[in-house]
């Protein structure tokens, strides 16, 4: 073994021999196999710097020319940043940096791909590198003492991944949400890069599992799981205490370390909001695919017959959508939509104004970007009401899911004369959006009886439309045929 290089690199450099044998030493190459294993610290890297793991791989795999390193130069640059970088030894991170500033061709293609080179160099060469030396215990006078925190930390680090792989399950396999699994996969990896900072191996030396008392004492309750969430709800709860353990302890050991867990404490809880609230809501939503906005003005007949015109024809949720009427006006409105709702079993949403929302009893609110923020409607409304958010790209349908949005709008699909300033958002954000996420997404914005085939053909269940209803002679026919469409 060469004490120059880390365990990975002299694994990865006996597959470069073959790999130049075959005239095949790639960039592309090199970086699939640095992230083959996705707790690897190159993959944690990139995923810190704005890569998704997913979306990387994808791209991987689809055929392309390569772009050819030499083995030489990729070890000289690699060795000169280790030096920047304060290590002496060679680590894979350090090398995937290498790569991608030899290739700027392939660091263009991963730009696209959402990387932020900065955020890796940043990484692999702090400005003021965090020596181990500058680690070394502080407050620990006893060397027992700094066992003893080692031990706590390790247990504390082995607790909190447990739980975040149970939650990355839960996220893929139960709500199979893509941008959810992201997430808590990021923090695994975070966590991973965060205790990497520690002074090396100080976990694994210190492991002593046996004689953790911790490990045999159990609680009937941590057998008893009565319905699917439960897991989410528990793990999430064991994830919170892990990390408070592993924040109190590592403060012995370095400030800073102590800071990014309580920083990754504080993005759990969010998650938690999102994934544990979320799903009663996702729940409730299952089935609804159908949703009309209303504006008394735009309707061709009455508000409460056209209600109960969209709902016999299948509409399943109603929104109250009035943009010029004084309060007492809107109030007394959405009190009439509301039992015109509730008279015919269908859902009912206030749009704009949780206050108003509350005060009718409505079943939620719906807000826009510029609207009241979902945390604030949650104030009013209380944990139980929908709320849903428009989206116009995908920043702002990822903030939607943290925020722990009920279900969102994605549009607009085509151009809408009943939102004209609207720029068109086109039917690939609602393609990717249906990818990215499972939350209940209602594809909006010119969708008719002509426009909806092609919003189904990009793999979205569920519309939101105004003007087709409201200007129809006979919502119901138009509703039911909407509701066709989308079986
Ligand atoms: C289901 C649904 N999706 C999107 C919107 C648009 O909301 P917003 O951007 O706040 O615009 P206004 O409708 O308030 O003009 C919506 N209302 N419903
Ligand atoms: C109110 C609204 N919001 C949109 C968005 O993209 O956020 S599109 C839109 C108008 C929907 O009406 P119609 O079905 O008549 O096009
Ligand atoms: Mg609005």
């Amino acid at each position: 073994m060469d004490s120059r290089f880390s365990p990975a690199i002299e694994r990865l450099l006996a597959r470069f021999d073959a790999w130049e044998a075959e005239q095949s030493l790639t960039a592309e190459r090199i970086l699939a196999a640095l992230v083959e294993d996705e707790e690897s610290l190159p993959a944690t890297r990139l995923v810190q710097a704005g890569l998704s793991l997913l979306r990387l791989r994808d791209w991987l795999t689809a055929p392309k020319v390569g772009i050819s390193l030499s083995r030489g130069e990729l070890l000289h640059t690699a060795t000169q940043l280790c030096r920047e970088s304060g290590q002496d030894q060679l680590t894979s991170d350090v090398l995937l940096l290498a790569v991608v500033e030899l290739a700027p061709a392939l660091c263009g293609q991963l730009v696209r791909l959402g990387f932020r080179p900065e955020q890796l160099r940043t990484a692999v060469v702090p400005e003021n590198p965090l020596r181990p030396e500058s680690l070394t215990p502080l407050q620990l006078s006893e060397p027992t003492e700094l066992i003893a925190t080692a031990r706590v930390l390790d247990v504390g680090a082995n607790r909190a991944n447990e739980s975040l792989r149970i939650l990355d399950d839960y996220c893929r396999f139960v709500l199979e949400d893509r941008y959810l699994t992201e997430s808590i996969k990021t923090v695994r990896h975070d966590l991973v890069a965060t205790l990497n900072k520690l002074p090396d191996s100080l976990l694994l030396e210190s492991r002593e599992t046996i004689r953790d008392v911790g490990t045999r004492i159990s609680t009937t309750g941590e057998f008893q799981r009565t319905e699917i969430r439960e897991v989410a709800r528990v793990n999430f709860k064991r994830l919170q205490e892990a990390f408070r353990s592993l924040e109190e302890f590592s403060k012995l050991l370095s400030v800073d370390v102590a800071a990014e867990i309580e920083a990754l404490r504080y993005r759990v809880y969010t998650l938690e909001q999102a994934i544990v609230r979320g799903s009663d809501l996702r729940t409730r939503l299952r089935d609804l695919q159908l949703y009309v906005l209303l504006t008394g003005e735009q309707c061709v007949a009455s508000l409460d017959w056209t209600i109960a015109e969209a709902a016999a024809g299948g509409a399943q949720i109603v929104q109250l959508r009035e943009k010029n009427l004084p309060d007492r006006e809107l109030f007394d409105r959405a009190r009439r939509c509301a039992d015109a709702c509730r008279n015919a079993g269908i859902l009912f949403i206030m749009n704009d104004r949780p206050d108003i929302a509350r005060l009718v009893d409505a079943d939620g609110v719906h807000l826009g970007q510029d609207d009241l923020t979902v945390q604030a409607a949650r104030q009013i409304l209380g944990p139980d009401k929908l709320i849903g958010v428009s989206t116009h790209n995908l920043t702002q349908l990822r903030q939607a899911i943290l925020d722990g949005a009920s279900y969102v709008g994605i549009g607009p699909a085509f151009a809408t004369a009943t939102k004209p300033h609207e720029p068109v958002a086109g039917l690939e954000f609602l393609r990717q959006a249906v990818t990215e996420s499972t939350l209940p997404m209602f594809a909006i914005g010119g969708i008719n009886l002509g426009t909806i085939q092609a919003v189904c053909d990009v793999g979205v269940t569920r519309v939101a439309v105004s003007s087709v209803i409201a200007q129809a002679e006979e919502p119901k026919l138009v509703a039911m045929a909407l509701r066709e469409a989308l079986a």
